[in-house]
């Protein structure tokens, strides 16, 4: 990335108002034409250049924002594809996960990132690093605000570093625009615009699809003429243990309560491919479920095993959706004492 040259800023800048009002017009400024991604096209191209002699784009955009800003959902509706786990607990993301969007002029590979946040825990501390190593190479920086809370001083904190990063271009996402009136999403537009200079605004809902053809389109052409970096056919990069893994995670946050979901960590044991199987096809797939104390073991496994039962069917119907086949999921609960503040368990877990 940082070899390839950018492209010139836009001169027209879509969405900067020229005062607090009228609100921005946003995301139409240099008359997009959507396209529809293409999946399953070719091999990966020379980028000497796509339809109407634009040169083809491509590159990294990390989004970032605070925890529950709407990041992973909106990759997942990016890419039209479950790549990231989602859940209405804040610090659902813990990894930096790369899903990968193929158009006929573009190729974006989306960073999805984990929440910034005061850390309160080593694990807090280490996702934060991960965020801020990100930032350092990508092409483009998308600061998810949501049109549904007003700017807070955390969300100030990420404009900042997404800012110290002067490479990039910097886009604001206005996410979750289903969640409030018409009339009300100007307000909160000029308010964003007032935050930064932006390279571009774009309001979206990710849940009802609204504008995710625009920020699609915007990201793109925000990229540098680049060949396409990964074939196609490939919507991530993350490997089928570590996918596995956080379906799992996924499946527990939905059913369980409290401050437990913090204290879960999945890993893959094991995967045997169904051809491995003499009976029946059936793939197996054998996962640790580690939490940080023996009380929370009685509560991951409930009574008589009812709760392990229940997200453990949720977690493999994930996965058999995920395979394309049957799946038999093992799960086995462990203790990692306090792992969330060690470093060496941290380690092991893959943080
Ligand atoms: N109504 C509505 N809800 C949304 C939208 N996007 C995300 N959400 C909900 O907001 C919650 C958080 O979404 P995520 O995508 O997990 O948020 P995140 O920013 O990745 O969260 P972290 O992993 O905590 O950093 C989930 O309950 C989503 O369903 C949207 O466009 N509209």
């Amino acid at each position: 990335m940082s070899d390839r040259t950018q492209p010139e800023r836009s001169t027209a800048r879509p969405t900067k108002p020229a005062d607090a009002t009228p609100a921005p017009e946003v995301g139409h400024g240099e008359a997009p034409q959507p396209e529809e991604p293409v999946a399953h096209a070719g091999p990966v191209t020379d980028g000497s250049g796509s339809a109407g002699g634009t040169p083809f784009r491509a590159g990294f955009v990390a989004v970032v924002g605070r925890p529950n800003a709407g990041k992973s959902t909106l990759m997942n509706a990016l890419v039209g594809e479950k790549i990231a786990i989602t859940s209405s607990r804040p610090e659902t993301t813990r990894r930096a996960i790369r899903g990968i969007l193929t158009t006929a002029s573009g190729q974006i590979v989306i960073v999805d990132t984990p929440g910034l946040h005061r850390p309160r825990t080593l694990l807090g501390q280490r996702l934060n690093d991960v965020v801020e190593a990100e930032l350092d190479g990508v092409d483009v920086i998308a600061v998810c605000l949501p049109a549904d809370e007003p700017t807070g001083p955390g969300d100030r904190r990420i404009v900042a570093q997404a800012f110290r990063h002067p490479r990039a271009r910097h886009v604001a996402l206005v996410t979750k625009t289903d969640r409030v009136a018409r009339g009300r999403l100007p307000a909160r537009l000029v308010e964003v615009d007032a935050l930064a200079d932006w390279d571009v605004i774009v309001p979206v809902s990710a849940v009802s699809g609204d504008q995710v053809d625009d920020v699609r389109d915007e990201l793109i052409r925000q990229l540098p003429a680049s060949p396409q970096l990964y074939e196609s056919r490939t919507t991530t990069d993350d490997d089928l243990a570590t996918r596995c893994a956080e379906l799992v995670r996924e499946a527990m946050l939905e059913d369980l309560h409290d401050e437990l979901p913090h204290s879960l960590a999945v890993v893959v044991d094991e995967i045997t491919p169904p051809e491995e199987c003499a009976e029946r096809p059936i793939a197996r797939v054998y996962a640790s479920v580690y939490v940080e104390r023996d009380s929370q073991k009685g509560i991951v496994i409930g009574r008589g095993g009812q709760s392990l039962r229940r997200y453990g069917t949720a977690a493999r119907r994930e996965i058999e959706r995920l395979v394309g086949g049957r799946v038999h999921l093992d799960l086995r609960v462990k203790v990692a004492r306090e792992w969330q503040s060690s470093p060496k368990l941290l380690d092991r877990l893959g943080f």
